[in-house]
């Protein structure tokens, strides 16, 4: 049996509101809401992986911070999705790449966007965070 592979998803914090993405692709998953992130490359770790992603992506600096408890399984078992929160180190994110709107959450707004049904655990653990958030200003 081969072991799933693992995708990260970075829930990336900045001033007290967590950054959301919508999908462009696959047709099946094109308009859903997701936390930015990718598959890992081999000899990649998840934090590795997720400011190579981040980088690419919508083309920002991050520092992941911890990993949200947890995972969710993708794809049929295919793949796996870890979720890390990430602070915004520099620039602006634009939807560069798999990407076509970004919008940033404050903590009663998570539930404003259609996430992909594997995301909504970890998205809800770090809203349960944001009101408190030390995380930007
Ligand atoms: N990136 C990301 N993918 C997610 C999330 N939730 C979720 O179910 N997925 C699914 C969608 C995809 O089936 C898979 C990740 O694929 P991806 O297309 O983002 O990975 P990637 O950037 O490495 O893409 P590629 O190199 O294969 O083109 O995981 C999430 O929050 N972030």
């Amino acid at each position: 049996m081969t072991a799933a592979r693992l995708v990260v998803g970075g829930a990336v914090l900045s001033g007290g509101r967590l950054l959301a993405a919508r999908r462009t692709a696959p047709a099946a998953l094109a308009g859903r809401w997701e936390l930015p992130g990718g598959k890992l490359e081999p000899g990649e770790t998840a934090p590795g992986a997720l400011v190579r992603e981040l980088r690419e992506e919508l083309g920002v600096e991050v520092e992941p911070l911890e990993r949200v408890p947890g995972q969710w399984p993708v794809a049929g078992g295919a793949l796996v999705l870890q979720v890390w929160t990430a602070r915004l180190v520099s620039g602006s994110p634009l939807p560069l790449q798999d990407h076509d709107e970004l919008r940033w959450l404050r903590q009663g707004e998570v539930d404003s966007v259609d996430w992909l049904p594997q995301d909504r655990p970890a998205v809800h653990w770090v809203a349960s965070r944001l009101g408190g958030s030390r995380e930007g200003s």
